[in-house]
């Protein structure tokens, strides 16, 4: 636990492990999240192994190896692309597709296809302890795969346009694409269950 002045108020406020070695995603969890957070989130980079399965049960394993890490509250974050017309695939493996294709080749896998919609899927997995429950919360956005677009800084940012804008989440501004990302869906379901427990 740590202090945080409030006002002429001192509040306990609970400290998060976030374990990822993706900095790109504590950066835009720490930027969603904004200032004004009833936990304090730091981040620790340990490698964790890419595990098999659906994505709950990806999680929840991710989330059970971190604890054993970390000892205290920490959470865990697994992203999957989906893409429609491959029935969910890559799903929880995008990170290999795109390590040996790029975006362009996520693009090129659809060529065949008329349907080039794609759902991002960002699962977090949050556990106090080793041996305490682990809870999910997880935000949803539904898109399109594009020929690449924007600057080559995410993942793959470049490929995934959502539904109802014409840009892609790479030529987004961080601000734009964290104010409708998956993973501010995400976010923000964690922090309300914070807010929930301290009321
Ligand atoms: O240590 P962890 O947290 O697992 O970090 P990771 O980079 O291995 O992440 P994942 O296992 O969740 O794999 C997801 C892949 O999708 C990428 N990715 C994650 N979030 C993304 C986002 O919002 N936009 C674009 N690419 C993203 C990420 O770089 C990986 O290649
Ligand atoms: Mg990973």
């Amino acid at each position: 636990m740590a202090y945080r002045s409030s006002g002429t108020l001192r509040k306990m406020v609970q400290q998060v492990v976030f374990v990822t070695g993706n900095a790109r995603k504590f950066e835009e969890m720490t930027q969603i999240l904004g200032p004004d957070v009833p936990f304090k989130l730091t981040s620790q980079n340990i490698d964790l192994p890419e595990l098999q399965g659906d994505i709950i049960e990806i999680s929840k394993k991710k989330c059970r190896e971190a604890s054993k890490f970390v000892k205290g509250p920490v959470v865990v974050e697994d992203t999957c692309l989906c893409f429609k017309s491959l029935g969910d695939l890559p799903g929880p493996y995008v990170k290999w597709f795109l390590a040996k294709l790029g975006p362009e080749g996520l693009y090129k896998l659809l060529e065949a296809w008329e349907d080039k919609s794609a759902t991002a899927v960002c699962t977090l997995a949050y556990t106090e302890g080793e041996d305490k429950e682990i809870l999910i919360f997880q935000g949803i956005t539904e898109g399109v795969i594009v020929d690449p677009r924007g600057p080559r800084d995410f993942g793959w940012d470049p490929c995934f346009q959502p539904v109802g804008y014409s840009q892609t989440h790479a030529e987004m501004t961080r601000e734009e694409k964290n104010a409708i990302s998956h993973r501010k869906k995400a976010v923000l379901a964690m922090r309300d269950y914070f807010l929930s427990k301290q009321s």
